[in-house]
């Protein structure tokens, strides 16, 4: 698949001190990566500089085959957009599209259809000085999309918002996934983990992890089996007997899926029913990945 995005030993110093160091990635077209890492780790100085907004202090950034000025294809979305508080939403969003070059016919008609995209409709008229912090960030959302672009960076697209209105927007990327290229930062695992090709750990403005999903939980504990028991006795004795390395946590205990089969694991469980509650399929969450690649959350 063609590259989008190709980053090269980027590294920026703020007054000699590496806020990213010698980092390293490609984007494909039309996949979704996820950016994540503790606070300070980097995440805004690299999405600044993939913007254009921030001058990196060594290494290069290069946009696949795209022609003229890269950032007429990419849609920037700030960790804290700022706009005019007296301007209403839609004025706003008319005049981020014109900066987009978007042409002034038909301009009215994409503002609507992209406040409409975004869960705006109702407030397209309301001035943005009276908008919540998540309606603020769909207000972003939609100056980040407004011209089409190929490439979206997204800093932290969905941390200022409840639950509710974070399942909206991650829905929202994930159709938006369909035709762009998303690059978005995030201090919330689950929603990483929902919508990711590509995973980027940050440690100390250092990438200390690459990979898909799927091969990073397979180098960080794999999936396995989970048996929860009604109490830690029958946890204890089923862990002491099973012929496979089994840890336990509380009234659980936990299978590698490398050790075994899921069939072996039912067959002896039913042989040492004692106390099973349930069985089931045991992923390992990103946290506990994260837990691992970085050292906190
Ligand atoms: N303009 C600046 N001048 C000096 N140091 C800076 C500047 N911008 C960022 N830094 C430093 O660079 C490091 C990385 O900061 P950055 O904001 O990129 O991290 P982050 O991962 O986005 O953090 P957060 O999750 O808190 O938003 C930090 O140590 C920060 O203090």
């Amino acid at each position: 698949m063609t590259a989008v995005l190709e980053v090269l030993n980027l590294t920026k110093r703020f007054n000699g001190k590496a806020a990213v160091e010698n980092l390293s990635f490609t984007l494909a077209g039309q996949t979704a990566t996820a950016l994540i890492g503790p606070n300070g780790s980097g995440k805004t100085t690299t999405m600044s500089m993939l913007a254009g907004l921030l001058r990196q202090t060594a290494g290069t950034v290069s946009f696949g085959k795209a022609e003229g000025d890269p950032r007429a294809n990419i849609g920037f979305l700030p960790q804290y957009p700022s706009f005019f508080p007296w301007m209403n939403a839609l004025e706003y969003l008319e005049m981020a599209a014109g900066l987009s070059g978007l042409p002034a016919r038909g301009l009215r008609l994409e503002c609507e259809k992209a406040l409409g995209f975004v869960g705006l409709s109702g407030s397209a008229g309301k001035r943005v000085g009276g908008f919540s912090g998540g309606m603020k960030q769909r207000l972003g959302l939609a100056q980040a999309i407004i011209h089409r672009p190929s490439l979206l960076l997204l800093d932290e697209p969905v941390s200022a918002l409840d639950p509710a209105g974070r399942r909206e927007v991650m829905d929202m990327l994930k159709e938006l996934g369909e035709r762009s290229t998303i690059l978005y930062s995030t201090h919330i695992l689950n929603d990483a983990e929902e919508m990711t090709d590509q995973l980027l750990f940050l440690r100390e403005g250092k990438l200390v992890e690459q990979g898909a999903l799927e091969d990073i939980r397979e180098k960080y504990g794999g999936d396995g089996y989970r048996l929860e028991f009604t109490d830690r006795g029958s946890a204890q004795r089923f862990a002491a007997s099973c012929p496979w390395p089994a840890a336990i946590e509380g009234t659980v205990v936990r299978v590698g899926a490398s050790a075994a089969s899921l069939e072996s694991v039912l067959g002896f469980a039913a042989g040492h029913a004692d106390g099973v509650r349930t069985v089931g399929r045991d992923t390992v969450r990103l946290e506990e990945i994260f837990m691992k690649v970085v050292g906190r959350p």
